[in-house]
């Protein structure tokens, strides 16, 4: 197992956001790291992103690009960490020169779900009645929301998922939408009410899994890295992320994906909503899982001729012009 490291083992230097959900995450990451290379540091950085810092702006609105990534990627650049750890689905899809994706550990549940206040216990997201506010902040949930119950309210919500409960409870919402991963990885999974069929809701790129990043050219971290890789996982994630990355027009938009494993193969589901959910083009691919990235990008062909791009313009015009 040892064999990779070098003859004076290194102390690895691990960057993390300061988020609990993040340090939950990197703990993790340290402790799967220590079991399979005891004699390895891994010491734990902590550092404020820009995510951190605008709370009270809606992510729609500036784009959520690197917001939570860029200072741990300058930090690595500079080498003042050695890798970072991510929530995939907030890590992008193109990555600054000389960084790499090293590792995707194994996805908890991506599934999105539905938390709701105390007198809506007996309910169900398509049970709630007309007007109840939804709280959520992502043009993917809202866009799919929309189009399947007309007759909810939605209302954008930020802040940690503490704040977020407490406006809940406190009435200003009637139900939330959340990863399931989130939820269950910061010990509130009792709060999940109903985790979100993917008839109703197609997950974010990447959701529930983590995402480790690294310099390219440090290949004794890279094969450390390995170690805790999840391949179903791994090819699952690159598949979708190779969808995203094809779509994206620079800006956080309404793109939803599902993927299985069956043996050697995958399947990859994606959607392309327009925000008010009236538009929404949806198809699957199949193929073989080492392919994960191709079968992205014909995914993203394939919504492109159901008209994705003419959606994906006018949505990117609407943030640019500010409405
Ligand atoms: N940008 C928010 C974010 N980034 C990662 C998670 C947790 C779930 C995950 O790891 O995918 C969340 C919270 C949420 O979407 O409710």
């Amino acid at each position: 197992m040892t064999s990779v490291v070098s003859s004076s083992p290194r102390t690895i230097r691990i960057g993390t956001r300061k988020s609990q959900l993040a340090l939950i995450q990197t703990y993790w990451v340290q402790e799967q790291l220590k079991k399979s290379f005891p004699d390895i540091s891994f010491d734990v950085h902590t550092m404020s992103t820009q995510g951190d810092k605008i709370l009270d702006v809606a992510l729609a609105k500036i784009g959520d690009k690197g917001l939570f990534t860029k200072e741990l990627e300058v930090g690595m650049v500079n080498q003042e960490i050695d890798f970072a750890v991510h929530s995939l689905k907030d890590l992008p899809t193109r990555l600054p020169e000389g960084l790499v994706l090293a590792a995707i550990t194994e996805r908890e549940n991506p599934a999105d779900a539905l938390v709701v206040h105390e007198k809506h216990k007996d309910k169900q997201i398509d049970t709630l009645p007309e007007g109840a506010v939804i709280g959520t902040s992502s043009l993917r949930r809202l866009a799919q929301l929309r189009h399947h119950f007309p007759h909810l309210t939605f209302k954008d919500v930020r802040g940690n998922l503490n704040t977020r409960m407490a406006k809940l409870d406190a009435g200003e919402y009637d139900g939330l939408i959340l990863a399931v991963a989130g939820l269950e990885r910061l010990g509130m999974g009792d709060r999940i009410h109903q985790s979100l069929p993917k008839e109703i809701s197609l997950h974010a790129v990447g959701q529930g899994a983590l995402g480790i990043e690294c310099r390219g050219d440090d290949s004794e971290l890279l094969s450390i890295l390995k170690a805790i890789e999840h391949p179903e996982t791994r090819d699952r994630c690159l598949a979708e992320r190779a969808f995203l990355r094809e779509l994206e027009g620079g800006c956080q938009v309404p793109i939803g994906v599902n993927t299985e494993i069956n043996g050697d193969n995958l399947t990859l589901t994606g959607i392309v909503a327009s925000v008010d959910g009236q538009k929404f083009v949806k198809d699957t691919v199949t193929g073989k899982a080492q392919n994960a990235e191709q079968l992205g990008q014909e995914l993203a062909q394939l919504l492109r001729q159901q008209g994705a791009q003419e959606i994906l313009d006018q949505i990117f015009t609407e943030i640019q012009r500010g409405s």
